[in-house]
């Protein structure tokens, strides 16, 4: 059944902690970031999303980066089990959050690891980035749990940034599209357009021809509005330091059953 919800969680005050893993440490302002946060909110509330906010975890840094702790796939949450130890408490709200939309919920198991990053869906083909926090059980639980439900899944190499999300994301046509010199094999996409910012890579379909996109992207939003898409523009630049982009910072739920 069609729904318009987001899951969002609020940024922890321990937020400055976060990871980093591919990009240098620079200073977060965390009051700059709650502004942002809140702003990134609102224009997905302005696009007709309804947002539901998880418990917040303030002792878990990272947890404003909600897209990594839960993937859905139909009215199915699939609950993570994220590759850095210091994410994996970030789950248990999620679960809760998730379990009260009405979702059928499943989890992925040790040795699994996944991130929610990790998985583009385009259709029901689902791309899942074997890298730095998912590992190869992950990728086969993921399979296990969607591919009996129509989803084909299909296991991509990530090596030169933290997520496969942080390389590609895909347009409303299903086209991907990233910045070349951070993917690993472009080849493995059927239609790939290539932009010309690390940031463009990644927007998050908002529908119709909306997408949402970072303000880091300028020349990307301009050449998919040259393309006929309808770019909106947000500043996440705390949540970058933090190797953050757009996508995670919500998950997107078009099919709850209830
Ligand atoms: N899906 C995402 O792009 N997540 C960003 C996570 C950033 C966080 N600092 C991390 O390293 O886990």
């Amino acid at each position: 059944m069609p729904s318009k919800k987001a899951l969002v969680r609020r940024p922890s005050p321990r937020l400055a902690e976060g990871l980093v893993t591919h990009i240098e440490r620079e200073k977060v302002d965390v009051d700059r970031a709650v502004e942002q946060w809140e702003a990134y909110t609102e224009a997905l509330r302005t696009h007709g999303w309804e947002t539901v906010e998880v418990d917040p975890a303030d002792d878990c840094p990272d947890s404003v980066f909600v897209e990594d702790t839960v993937v859905m796939y139909k009215n199915v949450a699939l609950i993570t089990r994220p590759g850095a130890r210091s994410r994996r408490a970030e789950t248990i709200g999620v679960e809760e959050a998730v379990a009260a939309l009405g979702c059928s919920v499943n989890w992925i198991w040790e040795p699994g690891t996944l991130d929610g990053g990790d998985v583009l869906k385009v259709g029901d083909t689902i791309y899942v980035g074997r890298g730095g926090r998912t590992n190869a059980a992950g990728v086969q639980q993921v399979r296990a749990a969607f591919e009996p439900l129509g989803a084909r899944v299909v296991a991509v190499p990530v090596s030169k940034v933290l997520h496969l999300k942080s390389a590609v994301t895909a347009l409303p046509d299903g086209t991907v599209i990233g910045h070349i010199p951070k993917i690993d094999r472009p080849a493995l996409f059927p239609r790939f357009l290539s932009v010309p910012e690390e940031a463009g890579g990644h927007v998050v379909l908002l529908g119709g021809h909306k997408l949402l996109i970072s303000a880091s992207a300028p020349k990307t939003a301009e050449l998919l509005a040259d393309l006929g898409h309808d770019p909106v523009v947000v500043d996440i630049s705390e949540f970058e330091k933090l190797e953050g982009c757009v996508t995670c910072l919500s998950v997107r739920m078009r099919e709850l059953y209830a």
